[in-house]
């Protein structure tokens, strides 16, 4: 029951002060916490200030590294040198955002993406189909990011396994989205991972 975890993750929030994007710590059922980022539920957000380094590069939290994947890798990156596209940030300094500033770097990659018409990111040179409804290698990557998240940063940890039992949502509006953008069910799928080897 709710009973054996910290009331707090469920306390009420005026509504009319609430940004229209969020889902509030007391939207959830019985059973259900929001992984709000009014609380300390909110560091197992992509937008949290997590540093991890995965495959020898530092990242400052998981949104850094989701919208890096977007932006060029190199000066000959077709990306890099397609007529009339132009970039605010590098790569470099993507990965090293957090937040909202990393989501709206994301959103500048998004234009470019279909004023490119690609839908395709990279890591480390290799072409990853993005936005698809298969488990696949970009939905793989995003789940190895956070498991990486988790385990370099141990107050991720702890906090991921103080959730016990409790079924993990989204504290913001999803809609219809591939698996890579449900974190809160990345992080249940860990959760049982993490468990079952600490056994
Ligand atoms: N809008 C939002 C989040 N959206 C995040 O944006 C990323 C996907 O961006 P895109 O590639 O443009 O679809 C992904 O990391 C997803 O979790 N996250 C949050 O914590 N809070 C929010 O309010």
């Amino acid at each position: 029951a709710n009973a054996d975890y910290p009331a707090h993750w469920w306390q009420e929030v005026d509504r009319q002060t609430a940004p229209g994007w969020e889902v509030l710590p007391q939207d959830a059922k019985e059973g259900e916490v929001i992984l709000s980022k009014r609380n300390e539920l909110g560091i197992l957000s992509n937008f949290a200030a997590t540093d991890f380094v995965y495959k020898g590069t530092l990242y400052k939290s998981v949104e850094g590294f989701w919208q890096s994947l977007k932006y060029p890798e190199s000066q000959d990156d077709m990306r890099a040198t397609f007529e009339g596209i132009e970039w605010p940030y590098s790569r470099a300094e993507v990965e090293l955002m957090t937040g909202f500033l990393a989501k709206k770097a994301g959103g500048y990659a998004n234009a470019n993406m279909r004023e490119m018409g690609i839908d395709w990111v990279t890591f480390q040179g290799k072409k990853i189909k993005f936005w698809t409804v298969s488990k696949g290698v970009h939905y793989r990557l995003i789940k190895d990011a956070l498991r990486t998240k988790a385990i370099q940063n141990p107050k991720v940890m702890e906090i991921l396994l103080s959730t016990g039992d409790l079924k993990l949502l989204p504290d913001h509006i999803m809609g219809d989205a591939p698996p890579a953008w449900f974190y809160n069910k990345i992080w249940m799928e860990l959760r049982k991972e993490f468990r079952e080897q600490a056994q």
